[in-house]
């Protein structure tokens, strides 16, 4: 490894599944791929925590998994001191898990309950056969003091133990290899606040002592912000933006970021924004929007340059657009006295008329398509007359004074500020099938936490 690579380098990393697909998609032999992680690079340095955070499915598991090769990359590189990972034989990779390691968010499904304490850790040192039988014991008792837990009880179940303390052993069988590198995939979430904050405390104070480097997932900007040296929030597959938590919080640039740290029940104190609160659901990345992923949610589109919307107005339009291309427009609840057209505006708060004349004319279009249930004809309807860089053009990672944003409001080309197109997502070969759920992967972790899956 040279003196400036870094420990973890991961490019352009790409993670489709095949989906779940109907009997009649499967008749005419149509696949759908879910975009997991679409596109993903950011480096870990020696001793370094990249905290890795986004709502439940937008990635953050698959990209833990695939750097470690739990899951395959559809396509992509990690390279680990230099090394490319996605092109080690099996043999090399059983090599590198000693090096590399997981712990994951449920303990409790992720250690064999019929094994004891002492055989779980010592599971992890026999298969990389680090220790005889005179150390081994000795070397166990140590992990277990190290990570906080009465060594006496080695001989234990985990049945016997709390969760936190079954936190503490799935800690102590990751270190027994010795790691460089541990993925540390939400290993808070599933604890009480109280033990939340001892576990972090313990993953900070191992760090410090043996040099590892994390990367930590977690949905919940709050549980990183005071362990990262860099965040990377993600969302539907891909990093909105990146930089070292001041860069991220003070104050926050990507609207994406400013929701998600406003949805904090007590943000930050030196924070001062306004709550942003975002509409609708994450959509599906089967499907994902075009442009912009986020501009379905977005409270700061980009206007369309063609014309003169109030920043509301526009708002409103986008929303409206957003939930006639969703379908999802209950007409019957909506009958009333007055005609259905008036109704559907006042329901989206549209003015009538809009500021704009020509503007007016297409919504009032669309809104008429609406309410003879042609959602689709309306959605193409606005798609086509309010096109806007959000909806059409996919946002490079750029790097900007407040770290790396992905969002054309920091694009020089459209409305932002000064940044310097970095990186775009990576491209690559599409869809190779997953290989397994969840337990499967947590069930494999036992040996992958020993090298032998
Ligand atoms: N084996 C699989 N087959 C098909 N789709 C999958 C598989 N594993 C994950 N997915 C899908 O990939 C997307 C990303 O999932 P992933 O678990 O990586 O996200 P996440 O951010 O870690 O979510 P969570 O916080 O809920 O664990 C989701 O839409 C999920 O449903």
């Amino acid at each position: 490894m040279s003196g400036d690579e870094p420990l973890l380098r991961v490019e352009g990393l790409e993670k489709y599944y095949e989906s779940e697909t109907d009997f009649i998609d499967r008749l005419f032999g149509r696949r759908k791929e879910v975009k997991a992680v679409d596109g993903v690079s950011f480096e870990i340095r020696e001793g370094e925590t990249l905290g890795l955070v986004g709502e439940s499915g937008c990635g953050k598991s698959s990209i833990g998994r695939s750097i470690l090769r739990l899951r395959e990359p559809t396509a992509g590189s990690v390279y680990f001191k230099g090394r490319d990972v996605t092109a080690l034989s099996d043999g090399e990779l059983r090599d590198l898990r000693k090096e590399m390691q997981i712990i994951f968010q449920n303990p409790r499904s992720s250690l064999n309950p019929r094994l004891t304490v002492n055989d779980i850790i010592g599971e992890a040192l026999d298969i990389h056969g680090l220790e005889d039988d005179t150390t081994r014991d000795a070397r166990i008792k140590e992990l277990l003091e190290r990570v906080g837990l009465n060594a006496s009880h080695a001989n234990r179940y985990p049945h016997e133990f709390s969760g936190g303390q079954l936190q503490r052993i799935g800690i102590a069988r990751a270190l027994a290899v010795d790691p460089d590198f541990i993925v540390c995939d939400e290993p808070v979430s599933a604890l009480d606040v109280s033990v939340q904050a001892q576990i972090l405390n313990l993953l900070e104070d191992l760090q410090e002592e043996l040099g590892i480097a994390y990367l930590f997932i977690a949905h919940d900007l709050s549980v990183v912000e005071h362990i990262s040296d860099q965040i990377a929030v993600m969302y539907l597959g891909t990093i909105a933006e990146i930089g070292t938590p001041e860069e991220l919080f003070e104050p926050p640039q990507h609207p994406y970021t400013e929701a998600l740290l406003s949805a904090i029940p007590e943000p930050d104190p030196l924070w001062e924004g306004d709550r942003v609160l975002l509409e609708g659901s994450v959509p599906s990345p089967i499907d994902p929007p075009s442009g912009c992923t986020f501009h379905t949610r977005c409270p700061r589109v980009i206007p369309p340059a063609d014309y003169d919307f109030e920043q509301e107005e526009w708002h409103a339009v986008m929303s409206l657009r957003h939930r006639a291309r969703e379908g999802d427009i209950a007409l019957a609840a909506l009958d009333d006295e007055d005609s259905l057209p008036a109704t559907i505006r006042e329901e989206f708060d549209i003015p009538s008329p809009l500021s704009d004349p020509a503007a007016e004319n297409a919504v009032g279009e669309a809104i008429e398509a609406i309410a003879a249930e042609r959602f689709a004809d309306a959605a193409e309807l606005l798609n086509e007359t309010f096109e806007t860089p959000c909806t059409t053009d996919e946002p490079a990672l750029r790097r900007t004074d407040a770290g790396r944003i992905a969002c054309h409001l920091f694009d020089p080309d459209y409305a932002g500020e000064p940044g310097d197109a970095e990186e775009a997502g990576g491209g690559g070969e599409a869809g190779d099938s997953g290989a397994g759920s969840t337990a499967d992967d947590e069930a494999v972790a036992g040996s992958a936490a020993s090298g032998g899956d």
